[in-house]
């Protein structure tokens, strides 16, 4: 019954229509930016038969009988022991070929067993190295992917969660409750504030912060189904750049001195990614880009990168067999003195 139901869901999310408006807007910006690769990624962005979605496991009900059946179906994990930072603990199976498990239902007193994620969204995660007994601060964190694969990385001594968004707020404690046993929520704070107040409310108290920052959405975009909306939407795109760069500036405050933070979208867009860290790096003398380099090479078994344009950061590119991103991912850090 229930998977029946849940089948229907993707079959109709499948046969959604491509929104045109956005799909101009886009191809007219892309083709700037990105040149020939675009053709390949506006095929897969509009084709969401070639999705693929990554399976991240709940190692507070680790799903052993799951693991099995996946393994069977020929799935694989995603990076272990290549990466430079990658935690025992974390485990994410993903396919080449396209497809995805349905997502389980929230049960009260009942932990769910796995994520189902865009496999990219583990990027910004990694890169946070986060250790245990750190704080951390995830400054944008509904629905609560990243923070549910962040809290399978390690045990952090204190770590805040923060969504704006009241309706969005809900939806992330949620999440939290459906993954993280109920002794762990102690260390766990949940917040209504505005990222950009962050910083001069809770001044150097963070180890690590990501920034997970609202962006222009391009894989959802495409496929909005109010032309109205999305004509506002592609109006308002212009002002993301300035909120993004107040909640870097927020976070920057927020991070004690010798801290790092990660920032993150989920666009293609170059005026929210390296245009953004451009500007924090020109306005900020005690912030310094961290090398990606070593992340792209091992990496690329999985993900495929712009190969260039971007000297802060990495962008994962949606591909053939590698349908991730998109998503950009930079790594700053705060200098000591
Ligand atoms: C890309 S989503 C975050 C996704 C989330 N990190 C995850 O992995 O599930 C960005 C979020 O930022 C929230 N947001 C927008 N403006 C904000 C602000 N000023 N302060 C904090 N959060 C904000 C949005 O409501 C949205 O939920």
């Amino acid at each position: 019954m229930v998977l029946s139901r849940l089948k229907l869901q993707s079959e109709r999310k499948l046969t959604k229509q491509i929104c045109r408006v956005v799909l101009d807007h886009f191809e007219k910006q892309y083709v700037k930016e990105l040149g020939d690769s675009w053709i390949t990624i506006r095929d897969i962005l509009t084709s969401p038969s070639c999705w693929q979605h990554a399976i991240l496991f709940n190692r507070f009900n680790y799903p052993f009988e799951l693991e099995k059946d996946l393994q069977l179906k020929r799935y694989h994990t995603l990076l272990q022991g290549y990466f430079p930072y990658y935690p025992e603990s974390l485990t994410c199976y993903v396919s080449r070929i396209p497809g995805r498990i349905p997502s389980e239902r929230h049960q009260v007193g009942k932990l769910k067993r796995y994520y189902l994620l865009n496999a990219a969204s583990l990027l910004p995660v990694l890169a946070l190295e986060i250790q245990n007994g750190e704080r951390v601060l995830d400054m944008c964190a509904a629905p609560g992917g990243k923070s549910v694969a962040l809290l399978q990385c390690a045990y952090p001594g204190y770590f805040h969660c923060n969504e704006y968004d009241n309706l969005r707020s809900k939806w992330l404690k949620q999440t939290l409750e459906s993954f993280i046993p109920q002794p762990m929520m102690n260390i766990i704070k949940v917040s209504e504030l505005d990222g950009r107040e962050i910083g001069d409310l809770q001044p150097e108290m963070f180890d690590k912060v990501l920034v997970d920052a609202p962006c222009s959405n391009d894989r959802s975009w495409l496929f909005s189904s109010d032309t109205q909306k999305a004509s506002y939407r592609l109006n308002q795109r212009k002002e993301l750049p300035l909120v993004q760069l107040e909640l870097l500036r927020s976070a920057i405050k927020a991070l004690r001195p010798g801290g790092s933070l990660v920032y993150s979208t989920c666009t293609l867009s170059k005026a929210e990614n390296s245009e953004v860290i451009s500007q924090v790096l020109n306005s900020h003398s005690n912030i310094f880009p961290v090398d990606m380099k070593e992340m792209a090479s091992t990496a690329s078994h999985d993900f495929t990168f712009a190969p260039s344009g971007q000297e802060y950061g990495l962008l994962v590119l949606p591909d053939k067999g590698k349908a991730w991103g998109p998503m950009f991912v930079a790594k700053l850090k705060k200098s000591v003195s």
